[in-house]
């Protein structure tokens, strides 16, 4: 796996260390309120488990799984939701917790679909983004790193379902992408 990275772009200790300084933010943020933290799965499984733990005020948390990329460098433009929200939404304060915003596709058919159903507030926080990708107005309330226009992989992304494993950030070398 690791054979197949051309360039590190973010080391673990990095990422740990960013990931600290976003839960003491929303820490402060959130003071006295009780957030419902949703993860978009599957890209932001391990960020969400980093971040909740470095998270000091009560959360409860729930998982939504959606996908556009499958196994392109693309997005299809569509997104699937392939698992619901398992509580409602309705009067809470939403953060959503995103690996990264490309396109904006994703988060922002996300954002529409939960102020339908009446959040009182939504807010984002990404580890990633990449503002050359996007087609779509939008921005995070939060946001980890700036990445170049670079398709990644590591720490939750995947190409093709692989390489979520690894610890930390990286370009692929391009002879493994098939498009
Ligand atoms: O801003 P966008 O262009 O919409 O891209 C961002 C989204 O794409 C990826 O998910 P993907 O569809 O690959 O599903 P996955 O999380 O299961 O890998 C990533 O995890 C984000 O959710
Ligand atoms: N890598 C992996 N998945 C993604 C990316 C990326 O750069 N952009 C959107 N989904
Ligand atoms: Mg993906």
């Amino acid at each position: 796996m690791q054979n197949d990275i051309q360039e590190v772009l973010i080391t673990e200790e990095e990422l740990q260390q960013k990931i600290k300084e976003l839960g003491r933010t929303l820490s402060e943020e959130y003071a006295g309120r009780t957030p419902l933290v949703i993860c978009v799965l599957k890209g932001a499984f391990i960020f969400m488990a980093d971040l909740v733990k470095a998270i000091t005020v009560p959360v409860e948390m729930d998982f939504m799984a959606v996908s556009s990329y499958g196994a392109s460098t693309k997005s299809s433009g569509v997104v699937k939701i392939i698992k619901d929200l398992d509580v409602s939404v309705e009067g809470r304060d939403i953060l959503i917790v995103e690996d990264i915003i490309d396109s904006g596709l994703t988060l922002s058919y996300l954002i529409e679909l939960l102020r339908n159903r009446n959040a009182a507030s939504i807010d984002v926080v990404t580890l990633f983004d990449k503002p050359s990708g996007r087609t779509v107005n939008l921005e995070a309330r939060y946001t980890g790193f700036v990445l170049p226009d670079e398709f990644v992989v590591g720490y939750g992304l995947d190409y093709a379902e692989r390489y979520r494993n690894l610890p930390y950030v990286g370009v692929l070398k391009p002879e493994i992408y098939s498009n």
